[in-house]
């Protein structure tokens, strides 16, 4: 586990195989993993700094698994997100399926979610049309509907990689929803958090009363 201040918390979500742990791969170190597909188990973390305009803002990414064996679990690891990558696969139209029931989760339980639609693989359509299986103007008229941003990316050439994560740094930053606190939930309590329009400081006695839920200084946030 790092012990880099994590400022914004970012969840990885979708069906099984669609290649969230490859976009996450992609980002952070710059290289797409060939050899078996390894499913992730449970979740894997991982933070990343990102420079945004004179700031350097660091996201800790939350990679899920996408089997359905582990729903609940990813239930626990988008509490808190201020932004949610909801993943599906260009070339199988069951995973956008499933990135719908991931919106829905999100808009009924994480209202200050950010979300985010991707389409992965699409090196895949580069290279033969004939597999496209979710047209990219249906994706971009449910996402305008649910007012999310909408990216097509392919982790194995690299293509909107970067623009999607800098795209989620940048409306990080510019949310009013910054908050602070002393330490989180975890190490100490009460703490305190900032109130965005007053800048007032308040105490939360309860961690279910913080709308702002996370912490600036650990990344080991969220759980009631
Ligand atoms: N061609 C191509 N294959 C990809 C891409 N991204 C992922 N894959 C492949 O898709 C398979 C699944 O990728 P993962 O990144 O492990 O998928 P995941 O969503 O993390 O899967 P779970 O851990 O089961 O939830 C692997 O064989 C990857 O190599 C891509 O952009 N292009």
């Amino acid at each position: 586990m790092s012990a880099m201040r994590v400022d914004a918390k970012v969840v990885m979500l979708g069906k099984e195989s669609v290649g969230k742990t490859s976009l996450v791969e992609r980002y952070v170190h710059h290289r797409f993993l060939v050899g078996p597909y390894q499913n992730t188990i449970g979740a894997a973390f991982v933070a990343k700094p990102i420079q945004v305009g004179e700031k350097v803002i660091t996201l800790g990414i939350w990679d899920t698994a996408g089997s359905e064996r582990y729903e609940a679990m990813s239930r626990i690891y988008y509490r808190g997100a201020r932004a949610a990558l909801v993943c599906y696969d260009l070339t199988d139209s069951s995973s956008f399926q499933r990135a719908r029931f991931w919106v829905k989760e999100l808009q009924n339980c994480e209202e200050h979610c950010k979300i985010y639609l991707c389409g992965t693989k699409n090196d895949l359509i580069e290279g033969d049309r004939s597999l496209r299986q979710i047209d990219y103007h249906d994706v971009q008229d449910f996402a305008e509907e649910i007012g999310a941003q909408h990216f097509e990316t392919s982790s194995k050439t690299g293509n909107n990689v970067d623009e999607l994560f800098q795209k989620v740094a940048e409306d990080y930053n510019n949310t009013a929803f910054q908050y602070m606190t002393g330490k989180c939930f975890m190490h100490i309590r009460p703490f305190f958090c900032m109130n965005p329009l007053s800048q007032m400081a308040f105490r939360v006695v309860n961690w279910s009363q913080c709308i702002f839920r996370g912490c600036m200084n650990c990344h080991n946030n969220n759980f009631d």
